[in-house]
């Protein structure tokens, strides 16, 4: 799972989500070399590039299928190749999608139903894993960044799993691998960080998997202290560990469990920069590696074949990866079965064509700039490994009934894995200066994680009801939910002592994802529940913070950001309008009431037209269009209204309509705005009048006292704007968190 591969046309900036992105030529080289080299036939060999470069690619394949021979022994059949490896004539004339190797086009992830195959025990494909202790030290990955390091990665996993052609099938049973596994990977210290001379606050013990976190805080006297926070995992993985070894410790476990009835998934979460990227990129391919070794050994004969597909949710819309980011619709069945339409699936028998397809994947990747990521991933990207069989009397009957009738019958799905790098989580906070885009993308981001993390919970308790409506991950993913399954969450985190934060809540995350589940390590951050109750909201009000939910309190290392993920609902729509309602109300004031020559017309010396003020101030202190006084307090209840509304929120209804809640946002930003021009234009005209206008000391002093006291109301009201617009962002999130929990209820 990667990002647009460096060698594969480079990474882009994909905002719209709706355009196609065609990576063709090196992708096409590659895999007509290997068709031509794997036994394709030479079907897809017109490309046109030089018989050099096919060369280098036959022989890099044939070593690699010398490698691998001993445990691919699988006939060799054409891979479709992609529509964009085709060359023109071809996608003229070639249908898209040849009917033997993919799948129909609308994927329906339940109708297959899961074949039952013999409880065969695998043994042995466990020992060669390490101990954890052992991981240290090796770290062969690229520890440098930029980006060689993702350069690299796919081959070293490519050369790295060839070392590991000594594959045993395994004699472990599925059953024993946990249900949801939650592993930190901790990242090296980046150049960035490096410059700005950041230290590593996370120290890391992989015998006893925990981690601590060293915070440096200040006293109420200024003097520094660090606060340690202790956490502990199913395993920790320090900066040295190899991505190998990160598959070794996550995915390579539950590959045998796939065989028999079960969906996995594993997925990265963390901040955005700390490596979700680096870490699952080359795990898909080791796990195919190992699922063909055990096709073609422990489950040979079976029929079994192996089919990818890979598309991202950007925007809650779905898009083929595989397929020029063609629009994919997701629908429920009768049975609430979820169904993927269009989504192209691709049969595979090698290791290289499936490196290549994911290359082609990630090429079409959404991706952006965040702060701490020049190329972040914006979408969530879903690669999926299913195992499917057509059973013989199956074949037999499809056989007979596509001549029939022309119709064919789906193969079955034995089991699958997903990968799934999530796009970087970011805090509201951090997101102030994004543009309307960016801010879209981060409130669906955030929703996402959540809901994810809802289904996971309620997974681990065997909940009768998952939350996966939550979000078009969860839904998408439903099918990984129920039934047999096993989940891998890898957390990634940065070791900065500026990321410090972040890296806390990536930690509380995980912890919380692990923290419900039976078998429960009650050693948590202690030291958290003790005196840290850090919130990342900018501006407490505490109003608008959700309360703990009765009986919800029961985690030690739960703080106050984690209770208020499962809060009551809070009306944001209503917040917003009400929002916009007064701060137009204020600012449109003096719009309705310029040109208008009626006094009654300004009720506020501030919002009354230059004219009308100027008459006012020659009448300060006769009372003879109502004392100032009587107009700074309408201001004052005007200001006192905007502060009123937070005390309504917690009784409103909740709704999911993020888009509506954004373009409050965008009205309440442009409001903003107004009232800070208008004030300032207030100002200059003041300054103008009061040269103007001749008017003996004592009244002019009176007049400037209370003008300074309407100012500085005025001045309230842009920071209560200002103030509303910070906590938007927060209360987004937290929407995102009720829908999630409501939806669970
Ligand atoms: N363990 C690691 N060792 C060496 N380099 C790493 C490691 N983890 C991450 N990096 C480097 O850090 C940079 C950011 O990593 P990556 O793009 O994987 O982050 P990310 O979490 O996927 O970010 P985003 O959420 O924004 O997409 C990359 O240049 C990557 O090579």
């Amino acid at each position: 799972m990667m990002k647009a591969a460096t060698a594969v046309g480079g990474r882009q900036m994909q905002r719209s989500g709706n355009q196609n992105h065609r990576q063709c030529s090196s992708d096409q080289v590659l895999l007509d070399s290997f068709s031509s080299v794997g036994g394709g036939g030479g079907k897809w060999q017109q490309s046109g590039f030089s018989s050099l470069q096919k060369m280098d690619y036959s022989r890099m394949l044939r070593s690699s299928q010398r490698e691998m021979s001993g445990e691919l022994a699988i006939p060799v059949e054409p891979s479709t190749p992609p529509e964009c490896l085709r060359t023109s004539s071809q996608r003229k004339m070639v249908p898209d999608v040849s009917s033997s190797d993919l799948s129909p086009g609308i994927l329906d992830l339940h109708n297959f139903d899961t074949e039952l195959l013999a409880d065969i025990a695998a043994p042995g494909f466990y020992d060669r894993a390490p101990q954890i202790g052992s991981l240290r030290g090796r770290g062969s990955d690229a520890l440098q960044f930029g980006n060689s390091a993702n350069k690299q990665i796919m081959k070293d996993s490519i050369s790295e799993s060839n070392l590991s052609v000594g594959f045993v099938v395994d004699k472990e049973k599925p059953g024993s691998v946990a249900k949801i596994k939650v592993v930190v990977r901790k990242r090296p210290l980046n150049k960035k960080e490096i410059a700005k001379k950041e230290e590593d606050v996370i120290t890391i013990e992989q015998h006893t998997n925990s981690l601590t976190v060293h915070e440096t805080k200040l006293k109420v006297d200024l003097t520094e202290f660090v606060e340690k926070h202790e956490f502990v995992f199913d395993s920790v993985l320090d900066e040295d560990v190899s991505n190998d070894q990160v598959y070794r410790e996550t995915v390579e476990p539950i590959i045998p469990a796939i065989f028999q009835r079960t969906k996995a998934t594993c997925f990265a979460y963390g901040q955005t920069g700390n490596g979700k990227t680096y870490t699952m990129q080359p795990l898909p391919l080791r796990a195919s590696q190992d699922i063909l070794r055990l096709m073609n050994h422990t489950y040979r004969n079976q029929g079994l074949q192996l089919f990818v597909s890979f598309f991202e949710i950007y925007g809650g819309k779905l898009f083929d990866l595989l397929s020029d980011r063609r629009k994919l619709c997701m629908r429920e069945d009768g049975k609430q079965q979820v169904c993927i339409v269009g989504l192209q699936e691709y049969r595979v028998s090698y290791v290289e064509t499936i490196r290549e397809l994911i290359e082609r994947g990630n090429a079409s990747r959404s991706t952006g700039t965040t702060g701490a990521n020049e190329e972040s991933s914006r979408s969530h990207a879903i690669l999926q490994l299913a195992i499917k069989r057509l059973a013989d009397d199956n074949q037999q009957k499809h056989k007979k009934r596509s001549a029939d009738n022309g119709e064919s019958k789906p193969a079955r799905v034995v089991g699958k894995i997903s990968f799934i790098d999530l796009a970087g989580s970011e805090r509201g906070a951090d997101t102030t200066d994004n543009d309307k885009q960016t801010r879209i993308e981060g409130a669906e981001i955030n929703k996402s994680l959540l809901a994810l993390k809802e289904c996971i919970r309620a997974l681990d308790n065997d909940q009768l009801h998952i939350p996966f409506r939550g979000s078009k991950l969860t839904e998408v993913l439903r099918d990984s939910f129920i039934g047999n399954s096993r989940t891998v969450m890898i957390s990634c985190i940065s070791p900065s002592s500026g990321s410090c934060e972040h890296t806390l809540n990536t930690l509380r995350y995980a912890d919380r994802v692990k923290s419900l589940t039976k078998n429960s390590n009650p050693k948590k951050d202690l030291s958290s529940a003790a005196q840290n109750t850090i919130d990342s909201a900018p501006v407490p009000l505490p109003s608008v913070i959700p309360k703990p939910v009765a009986g919800d309190n029961k985690h030690i290392g739960q703080t106050n950001q984690i209770e208020r993920e499962v809060s009551p609902p809070i009306n944001l729509e209503q917040f917003g309008r009400e929002n916009v309602r007064q701060a137009s109300s204020t600012s449109n004031h003096s719009n309705r009431s310029r040109g208008s020559t009626s006094p009654e017309v300004c009720d506020d010396v501030s919002d009354g037209p230059y004219e009308q003020r100027k008459r006012f101030l020659r009448n300060v202190g006769s009372n003879s269009e109502g004392g100032f006084e009587d107009k700074t307090r309408i201001v004052a209840s005007q200001m006192r209204a905007t502060e009123d509304y937070d005390m309504d929120i917690d009784n409103s209804n909740s709704d999911d309509d993020l888009n509506d809640l954004l373009k409050e946002e965008e009205d309440l930003v442009i409001a903003h705005r107004r009232q800070v021009e208008e004030t300032l234009n207030f100002v200059r005209e003041e300054m103008k009048l009061l040269d103007e206008v001749d008017q003996p000391g004592n009244q002019l002093d009176e007049y400037i006292t209370k003008l300074s006291v309407v100012l500085s109301r005025k001045a309230a009201g842009i920071v209560n704007l200002q103030t509303r617009l910070a906590h938007f962002q927060r209360l987004l999130t937290h929407h995102n968190v009720l829908v999630s929990s409501s939806s669970g209820q």
